[in-house]
C-alpha cells in the first residue's frame, strides 16, 4: 500500500524570539510528520511551545531555522507574500477566542475572506457552510447577538468553507462550557470528516486528545511523545 502524502513535514525546526540581548528559544530542533487526512492532538504544559509551533506551521510566524513543508509548499524558503499566497484557501484556523469581525454578520464573516480571495460564489458557500454547522437561522446576526458556542460555529464555518487541506485548532473549546464544548468538538470532527482535511488540534483535555487518531506531546520546544490513540473516534 502506498503511504498517503505528508500534509506537514518539519525537520530540525527552531524558533527564537525576543530581543537579541535576551533571545528566547521557543522551538528547539523539532521534527514532526503529519500525513494527509490525519487527526492529531497536540498536548503539552503551558509554555511548551504549542501555539508557537502552530503559528509556524500555519505560516503566521517564520521559523528561525530548519525545514518545513506544508501542503506541498516549502514554508522555509518563502517570503511573507508567498506565505500568504500559500496559506490562502489551504489552511483554516480556529482559535480559542473566536476572532469574528464585530461589524460583520455571521454570513459576512464567513463569506468575506473568500470574496477577498476571488471566490465567485462566496456568499452561497458561506450560507451552505453555516447551514452545515446548524446556523442557517442566524445568517444575518452579528457576533454580539450570538452565544459563545454559536460564535465558534461561525468560526468553524469560516475555517472550513474554503475547503482547506489543513485545519489548525488552538483550544477551540477553551472559552466554552463543557456541554457546548462537546457539541463544538463533535461538529468540528464531523465537518473535518466530510471534507477529509488534516486536523491538528491543541488541547489541554486529555480525554479530547484521545478522540484524535494520534497524540503528540511537547515539552520545552520539542516533541517528547508521539503515540497512536487507542480510542480514536474522529
Ligand atoms: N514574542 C515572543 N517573545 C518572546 N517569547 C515568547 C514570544 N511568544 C511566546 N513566547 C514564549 O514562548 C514560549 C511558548 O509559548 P506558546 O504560547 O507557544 O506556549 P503554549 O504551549 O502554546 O502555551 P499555552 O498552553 O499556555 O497556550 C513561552 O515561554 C512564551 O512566553
Amino acid at each position: 500500500m502506498t503511504k498517503p502524502p505528508l500534509a506537514i513535514s518539519a525537520r530540525n525546526l527552531t524558533l527564537t524570539l525576543g530581543i537579541a540581548a535576551a533571545p528566547v528559544e521557543i522551538l528547539r530542533g523539532l521534527d514532526l510528520d503529519i500525513a494527509s487526512g490525519e487527526v492529531v492532538a497536540l498536548l503539552g504544559a503551558s509554555g511548551s511551545g504549542k501555539s508557537s509551533l502552530m503559528a509556524v506551521m500555519s505560516g503566521l510566524e517564520r521559523a528561525t531555522s530548519g525545514a518545513l513543508m506544508v501542503a506541498g509548499a516549502d514554508f522555509t524558503s518563502m517570503d511573507e507574500d508567498a506565505l500568504a499566497q500559500a496559506r490562502r484557501g489551504r489552511i483554516g484556523i480556529v482559535l480559542q477566542a473566536f476572532h469574528l469581525l464585530p461589524t460583520m454578520t455571521a454570513a459576512e464573516n464567513v463569506a468575506t475572506p473568500m470574496e477577498l480571495h476571488g471566490v465567485a460564489d462566496a456568499r452561497e458557500r458561506a450560507v451552505d457552510e453555516l447551514k452545515a454547522v446548524g446556523l442557517g437561522h442566524r445568517l444575518d446576526h452579528y457576533p454580539t447577538q450570538l452565544s459563545g458556542g454559536e460564535q465558534q460555529r461561525v468560526a468553524i464555518a469560516r475555517a472550513i468553507a474554503p475547503r482547506p487541506e489543513l485545519i489548525f485548532a488552538d483550544e477551540p473549546t477553551g472559552n466554552l462550557d463543557a456541554a457546548t464544548g462537546k457539541d463544538i468538538i463533535e461538529l468540528l470532527f464531523a465537518r473535518r470528516a466530510e471534507t477529509g482535511a488534516t486536523l491538528l488540534m491543541i488541547t489541554h483535555d486529555r480525554a479530547l486528545a484521545e478522540r484524535c487518531e494520534r497524540v503528540v506531546t511537547m515539552a520545552d520546544g520539542v516533541i517528547v511523545s508521539d503515540t497512536a490513540s487507542a480510542s480514536a473516534a474522529a
